[in-house]
């Protein structure tokens, strides 16, 4: 069945975990608390502040004062847990360093050459990441260009959309493809979408759901087993695509 979309998760295949792991996530914990410190509480879900309505959806042991969410927060990004309200957090955090030149995405070479390539009217590229929408739409309008130092890449105009676990639920369950496949009109014809991705429960989930699904390894990703290469398609980067 030959493809003709392709759905990219980011960390660990298109950009290096190690970009998310030790410069996104630090950069929210060092810059967080300096936004909640000018927040008044108790908390008012009235107020326009983004960030204040974000806040409003935490439980309310834990909204009660800055450093129960701070703690809260420092928490879920220590254990790397997918919680959407975090997630969204994130985005906005991270606007400030994308914009100030503080943050540049370091995608992968293959995977730029490819999303610039691959595109055209019946050929499409959708993203499909734990981060919230607003922050893949950050990374992939500041990514870093492998030729040149100073600037910067905007590859968001060869995107034709974005799923995050808001929209479509968790990665590692099957529902979540299922419902890729009815926003993307494809649910008459699976095979034709391919799902990349570093981690296992993901590509097994999106195969379950009747996508195609290939496991994408990279260096510093988490090992795979001798029973994962041989269940399943492995390539080390995209240009290994033959579609
Ligand atoms: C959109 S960049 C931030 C990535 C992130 O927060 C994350 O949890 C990465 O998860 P992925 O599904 O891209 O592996
Ligand atoms: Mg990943």
């Amino acid at each position: 069945m030959m493809v003709d979309t392709l759905v990219l998760d980011i960390e660990g295949t298109v950009c290096p975990i190690t970009f998310v792991k030790d410069n996104l996530f630090p950069y929210f914990i060092e810059k967080f608390p300096t936004f909640i410190t000018n927040i008044e509480f108790p908390l008012s879900s009235t107020l326009e502040d983004p960030i204040v309505q974000i806040l409003s959806q935490l439980p309310s042991d834990i909204k009660e004062s800055s450093s129960n969410i701070i703690n809260h927060f420092k928490d879920l990004v220590a254990k790397d847990i997918k919680d959407p309200i975090l997630k969204s957090l994130q985005g906005f955090i991270w606007k400030l360093g994308y914009e100030n030149g503080e943050l540049k995405a370091p995608v992968y070479p293959d995977s730029i050459k490819f999303i610039e390539s691959y595109p055209s009217t019946t050929q499409k590229i959708y993203i499909y990441s734990s981060g919230s929408i607003k922050a893949q739409i950050l990374l992939f309008a500041y990514v870093k260009d492998p030729n040149t130092d100073d600037k910067s890449l905007d590859l968001n105009p060869q995107l034709s959309g974005y799923f995050d676990i808001t929209t479509a639920g968790y990665k590692t369950e099957s529902s979540s493809y299922e419902k890729i496949l009815q926003e993307i009109n494809k649910v008459n014809d699976p095979q034709s979408v391919l799902f990349l991705s570093d981690n296992v429960k993901e590509v097994s989930a999106a195969i379950k759901a009747g996508m195609q699904s290939y496991i994408v390894e990279r260096p510093g990703n988490a090992p795979l087993t001798e029973d994962d290469r041989k269940t399943y398609t492995v390539i080390k980067s995209l240009d290994e695509l033959k579609l």
